[in-house]
């Protein structure tokens, strides 16, 4: 069913979502790396980013908070962009693990395979792939080049965050020279964790993940820049990434109860993709149990089911003027 709505509609229920869920106090910062808790408990923004490059935002969405696991997301298009669909599923996998984003067990269950670039121990593995290989700072241009193509515009690396995480990633350090053991390395080890580490450093606002989720949706052409970041084959793939394992542990009920494929952070972010439709983005610090961010899960539930949207049916909107 295609259902017609305004832009002043649609404002109305992201403008209701953030209403609703402004004074949840669920949840609680990552304390795990240093800075995250430290951030401000009460910052709160929801950006949708529809098809015609519009976008609707409200709250803290020029707030720049640290990306995290959401980088994940933008590194493996760029996996994919430099190795094609086959490569990326041969050498590190499409899957759902079932588990935490840090499992080290996961590695282990699944015969050595890290899984999926969602998970810790694939994205160090995709960090590993990143071309030019056996150069740090190439590689680090094409991380964060890809970035700004996906976002729009710019990161910012956190340089507080990144020292904080630097200091305790210790289990990181482990998956990194686990995968190592297992040839799931493509590169230098500890190089590979840097990467991995810093982009999940780099700050950037709730504004510029829906523009990176609208790029998705949009099947790979930016629609605020017009640029096309990725071929529109890719489209598809990263979001079946995302809808597999995109709550971690949780993906399965997140789905059914959001019915949006999307990527959370621990620095609270949120990212979905609604493909052919829009890109949404919320933020707010406080997670539950299993590092999502309460809030952004409630504002884009709210939002999906208040439109009857859901990746699964066949609903669709239309904005109109
Ligand atoms: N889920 C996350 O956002 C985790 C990212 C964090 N950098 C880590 O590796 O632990």
């Amino acid at each position: 069913m295609d259902k017609k709505v305004t832009l002043a509609q649609l404002k109305e229920v992201v403008q209701e979502a953030y209403d609703q869920v402004k004074t949840n106090t669920g949840g609680k910062n990552a304390d795990y790396i240093p800075y995250l808790a430290n951030v401000n408990k009460d910052l709160f923004g929801i950006s949708v980013c529809l098809l015609n490059g519009q976008t609707i935002h409200v709250g803290d969405t020029d707030y720049r908070f640290g990306i995290e696991s959401v980088s994940k997301v933008h590194t493996a298009i760029l996996a994919l962009r430099q190795y094609g669909a086959k490569e990326i599923l041969d050498k590190i996998g499409a899957d759902a693990t079932g588990l935490p984003f840090n499992s080290i067990i996961a590695i282990l269950l699944e015969n050595d395979h890290p899984s999926t670039p969602l998970v810790n121990a694939g994205a160090i593995s995709a960090c590993s792939m990143v071309q030019p290989i056996g150069d740090s700072a190439k590689k680090w241009d094409a991380i964060v080049g890809n970035v700004t193509d996906l976002c729009g515009s710019a990161p910012q690396l956190i340089d507080e965050l990144y020292k904080s995480e630097s200091d305790t990633n210790f289990n990181n350090r482990s998956i990194a020279w686990l995968l190592k053991n297992y040839n799931r390395i493509y590169d230098d080890p500890d190089m590979s964790l840097d990467l991995y580490t810093r982009q999940c450093s780099l700050g950037v606002t709730a504004l510029q993940l829906s523009i990176a989720a609208g790029t998705i949706a949009n099947g790979g052409v930016n629609p605020v820049t017009k640029k096309e970041v990725f071929d529109a084959t890719l489209a598809p793939k990263i979001t079946a990434m995302i809808a597999a394992v995109g709550f971690y542990e949780h993906t399965g009920d997140w789905m059914y109860t959001s019915g949006i494929p999307a990527k959370t952070g621990v620095g609270g972010g949120v990212m979905g993709v609604l493909p052919g439709q829009f890109g949404i983005a919320a933020f707010a610090p406080p997670l539950d149990g299993s590092g999502n961010s309460v809030k952004a899960q409630l504002a884009i539930q709210y939002i999906m089911n208040k439109l009857e949207l859901n990746v699964f049916s066949n609903n669709h909107i239309t904005v109109v003027d």
